[in-house]
């Protein structure tokens, strides 16, 4: 079988990739499944920057071809924030049940019609001898005041998705991925799937 290796930690992330690359008859590797720790500071302040970064590092250091994802909430009455910082909100433990919290408090006094936000992912694509590339998508809903349902990762339970009348947390892994960020921005990739899974190589 196929292998990508995706340059995250994130075990959420991973799994909503297993599911997207499923169709294509490929297996979804992550730096866990990596003997040696790598762990890139992210010291970006766009989705972009911080996705390039951890893509040609870690292409790097394993001498192979990776996809990063950097990704993260933006919410309009919080001008845009958590944002790259989405994961590390409610400090540097990366607790998504704190970052929930931290929103949900924020967001208390904010009327429903004034609490849209979207998700967005920038997809990286780096490799040894290979200019570096990326690809974006986005998805929009708004903040619920509580949280709904127990799929997914990070926010999923407080977004609501309007195309979908539902929690992202109360999707199937499959229903995520028609809509999500991450689905929109590997829809934008894919067309260039063939020529980049000749060049991936086997992750051993
Ligand atoms: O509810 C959510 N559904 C999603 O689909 C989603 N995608 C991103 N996020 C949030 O944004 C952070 C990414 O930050 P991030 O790109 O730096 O990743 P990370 O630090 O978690 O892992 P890594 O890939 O860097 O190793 C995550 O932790 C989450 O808080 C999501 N929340
Ligand atoms: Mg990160």
């Amino acid at each position: 079988m196929k292998k990508v290796l995706i340059a995250t930690n994130n075990k959420g992330k991973a799994k909503d990739f297993e599911v997207l690359f499923e169709p294509y008859g490929i297996q979804v590797m992550t730096l866990n499944d990596l003997e040696q720790d790598i762990d890139v500071e992210e010291t970006g302040t766009t989705f972009e920057e911080n996705a390039v970064l951890k893509a040609e590092e870690v292409a790097k250091q394993l001498g192979i071809m990776v996809i990063s994802d950097d990704s993260g909430l933006e919410i309009d009455a919080l001008n845009g924030a958590p944002g790259v910082y989405s994961a590390r909100y409610a400090g540097p433990a990366k607790n998504d049940d704190a970052n929930i919290d931290k929103v949900l408090e924020e967001l208390q006094e904010v009327p429903e019609d004034e609490r849209t936000a979207r998700f967005r992912c920038v997809l990286a694509i780096a490799g040894p001898n290979q200019e570096t590339k990326t690809f974006s998508g986005s998805c929009e809903g708004f903040i619920l005041n509580e949280r709904r349902g127990t799929n997914g990762f990070g926010y999923d339970p407080i977004f609501y998705t309007p195309s979908k009348q539902r929690a992202m947390a109360e999707l199937t892994p499959a229903e995520k991925g028609e809509i999500s960020h991450r689905g929109a921005a590997l829809a934008q990739l894919k067309e260039q799937l063939p020529t980049l899974m000749a060049s991936f190589g086997e992750v051993q």
